[in-house]
């Protein structure tokens, strides 16, 4: 039998086999396998040609025992009810696993951006945030960017919230423009995270940074500054993909102008002869792996040619379980999304604690307190993943579902 792409049925496979690993009853691992509340919503958007178009959207919230939900909302064509309840429980784990103050949601309407003007991307981010308005809020669920959505939508959304309910509501959403009580650091947050975890993990595994060779797969908020920090760091990023192709310069490709081509174009105007099959880029030989684009990127059909040392999921989902399963015999090391993409959702937390207290910190002391954070959280699941003779995504999910089944048994839920 095929594996299934499907990521919800993966989400509730991953839940089970550390709930396996930590004997918990059935009847727990029955509630975490389904989100508590999934609003499925269709507004109408007046269009700039004046015909209306009616869009669909969701959001999901998987379980709020540790205090309000929390995540992102996407804007994609391929968006489906089961992928975003997925997300929402990526994001209750990821929560965990970092030790914020929350539960996992998300949301995703089916529209794609890069075909809408300006006006009719606001029209759509502010009709999706009224029909959810109901289940939002700053100590109920608190949205987020995620794919082709950013601090302008995420500013948009909050004025919409904020004049529906009639007083100035940042703590409702996070990822905002700085002016609107974003935080420092927010743009950052995920690709910098991820970064901190990469460099610990080449540390566990005495490799240096220094020249290690780097292929990204996804050059938008999170692929394009890991490509940067890492190249800060002395890395050589080889290869780079976006939605349109991948380029290839195994002396290192020249990231400013790779930001400079994609700003006004394409990134495959870098140069024709080093364009290559985007495809290729996830089985080059390279010592770090960063998929950063969507789901199911490496699966049973490509896992076995995967010849990277560490992949990095920076993306949420792109492995399979059973291409997990073929990368542990191959012994790669695979940081999991809910540890590896965590900190952004950690500065997000840290967006929302400075609205609610109308204090706002420097980017240096944001940054200090997410290396904090994520350091931290890597040793811990590297100590479980040890004790526990298992994966690190395993031993991830073991430390956050403990904490939601302690919290959801301190109120007297099971
Ligand atoms: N933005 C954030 O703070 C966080 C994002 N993530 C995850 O990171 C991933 C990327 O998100 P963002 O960078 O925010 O989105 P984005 O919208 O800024 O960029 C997405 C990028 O992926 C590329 N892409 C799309 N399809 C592709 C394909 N088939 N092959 C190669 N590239 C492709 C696009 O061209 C674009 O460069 C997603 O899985 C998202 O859920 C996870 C945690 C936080
Ligand atoms: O910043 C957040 O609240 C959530 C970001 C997100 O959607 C994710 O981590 O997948």
């Amino acid at each position: 039998m095929s594996e299934t792409l499907n990521p919800y049925e993966i989400a509730k496979k991953q839940i089970e086999t550390a709930a396996d690993k930590l004997r918990l009853d059935s009847h727990i691992v029955e509630i975490l396998k389904k989100p508590m509340r999934v609003l499925s919503v269709s507004f109408p958007v007046k269009m700039d040609d004046g015909t209306i178009r009616v869009f669909e959207g969701y959001r999901s919230q998987h379980n709020d025992a540790i205090g309000p939900t929390k995540g992102g909302i996407r804007f994609h064509p391929n968006v489906t009810l089961d992928e975003v309840k997925a997300l929402s429980m990526w994001m209750s784990f990821k929560c965990g696993v970092v030790g914020l103050p929350y539960g996992g949601a998300k949301g995703g309407v089916i529209c794609d951006p890069r075909n809408l003007s300006p006006g009719e991307l606001e029209r759509i981010s502010r009709g999706f945030i009224e029909a959810i308005a109901q289940i939002i809020g700053p100590d109920k669920d608190i949205p987020a960017p995620d794919v082709y959505t950013n601090s302008q939508v995420m500013g948009w959304m909050m004025d919409t919230f904020s004049r529906l309910n009639k007083s100035f509501s940042p703590g409702v959403i996070t990822g905002k423009p700085l002016i609107l009580g974003g935080s420092k650091g927010r743009t950052e947050a995920t690709a910098r995270g991820c970064v901190i975890t990469i460099r610990e993990a080449m540390k566990e595994l005495g490799r240096p940074l220094q020249d290690a060779t780097v292929a990204i797969q996804g050059f938008g908020n999170v692929g394009r500054i890991t490509a940067k920090l890492l190249s800060v760091l002395g890395c050589k990023i080889v290869s780079i993909s976006d939605s349109k192709g991948a380029v290839l310069d195994p002396d290192g490709l020249d990231i400013t102008k790779v930001e400079r081509l994609k700003d006004q174009g394409s990134i495959l105007d870098y140069d024709s002869d080093y364009q290559i099959d985007p495809q290729e880029l996830l089985e080059l030989d390279v010592d770090i792996l960063v998929p950063a684009a969507l789901e199911n990127s490496i699966t049973v059909e490509n896992a076995d040619r995967i010849k990277a040392r560490i992949v990095a999921e920076a993306a949420n989902g792109p492995i399979t379980p059973d291409a997990d399963q073929i990368l542990a015999v191959n012994k790669t090391r695979v940081i999991p999304d809910i540890l590896a993409n965590a900190g952004g959702v950690t500065v997000s937390y840290f967006e929302w604690v400075q609205n609610l207290m109308n204090y706002y910190w420097s980017e240096e002391e944001v940054n200090v307190k997410l290396s904090e954070v994520m350091v931290r959280s890597f040793h811990a699941v590297n100590q479980a993943a040890n004790k526990y003779e298992t994966d690190l995504r395993t031993a991830a999910y073991m430390i956050s579902l403990q904490r939601i089944v302690d919290a959801m048994k301190a109120r007297g839920w099971v």
